[in-house]
């Protein structure tokens, strides 16, 4: 928890949407007038694809089954309480690309599968913003979400949250949905250690929620559109929270619980902005203050 350099925490299973939602926290820190510097989640991870492909074998031949992206093991969750804890105090820390695809590939000069080298954050920034799998872990090595100002937790139901993540992987990773297949079932081991666990530590969980059917998430033809589902807002800690404005802003919202609110799905964007906005501007001014 820094107040001088705050830390914004947004934390996603792969595919859950979070890479998305950075393009809303982008419009705020425009609007607003913010510096933010960003970290991808995939940047900490501890094997380049052909490393990670070498351990699974090794695991697999010692009968572990459990490995995955998702581990804790699989990442370098210590180097990333480091950067937090770094940037908290000094407003300084790097980071790095993990290349995906052909079109990251193109852009960053590096082959999909490997790590760009790791890089400085560029001086004189407001917030670090850190987006990806592991933003809210606390286990016996780490405590992240004690570094971050705020957190937001990205969880669709799961089976969209597979069908994001099939389509996405289908269509800008090259994998085949068979592929994608398999890695969900090699992840749900430390999805339901690693992962979930995460989304009690958030402050803010947006839970986006189909009302068309997918039962069947391995064959669904596209992603269920914002229009096609609503989005569940849990606060963690309500104190504070003007639900009467939220929900005479957001047409077609209520609360659910004393916590809780649904808003429909095409309304997340104007949502976000409104919950999230003075939540941000208070961090920073406080910053801005204390550092002047
Ligand atoms: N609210 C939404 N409505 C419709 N589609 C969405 C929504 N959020 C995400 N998607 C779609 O889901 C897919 C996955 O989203 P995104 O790339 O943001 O996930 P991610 O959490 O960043 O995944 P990863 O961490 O694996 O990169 C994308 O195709 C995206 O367009
Ligand atoms: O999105 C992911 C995790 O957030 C990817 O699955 C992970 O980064 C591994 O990528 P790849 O399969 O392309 O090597």
């Amino acid at each position: 928890m820094s107040r001088k350099y705050p830390i914004i925490s947004v934390t996603g299973s792969s595919g859950a949407g979070t890479s998305t939602v950075k393009a809303t926290f982008d419009q705020i820190f425009r609007r607003e007038g913010i510096t933010a510097v960003a970290i991808e989640g995939d940047a900490f991870h501890r094997f380049n694809r052909a490393e990670m492909r070498d351990e699974l074998a090794r695991r697999y031949a010692e009968g572990d089954q459990t490995f995955s992206h998702f581990s804790y093991e699989a990442n370098e969750l210590g180097e990333l309480e480091r950067v937090f804890r770094d940037y908290g105090e000094t407003g300084k820390g790097r980071t790095r690309h993990y290349v995906h695809d052909a079109a990251e590939a193109e852009r960053h000069g590096v082959p999909p599968g490997e790590f760009t080298a790791w890089k400085p954050f560029a001086d004189g920034s407001d917030v670090l913003f850190y987006e990806g799998l592991h933003g809210a872990v606390v286990n016996d090595q780490v405590n992240l979400p004690a570094l971050a100002d705020l957190k937001i937790g990205v969880v669709p139901v799961i089976n969209l949250e597979w069908i994001q993540k099939i389509h996405r992987d289908r269509a800008t990773r090259g994998y085949s949905t068979e592929a994608v297949t398999d890695v969900i079932l090699r992840r749900m081991h430390a999805y339901v250690h690693c992962i979930t666990p995460q989304f009690t530590e958030t402050d803010i969980n947006f839970q986006r929620v189909p009302v068309v059917d997918t039962s069947n998430p391995f064959v669904a033809r596209w992603i269920p559109t914002p229009d096609e589902s609503l989005v569940v807002i849990r606060f963690k800690n309500p104190r504070g929270i003007d639900f009467p404005y939220l929900t005479a802003m957001i047409q077609g919202s209520w609360m659910t619980r004393a916590n809780s609110i649904v808003i429909p799905g095409n309304k997340q964007d104007l949502a976000m902005q409104l919950i999230l906005t003075p939540l941000i501007e208070r961090l920073v001014s406080t910053a801005r203050k204390l550092r002047a």
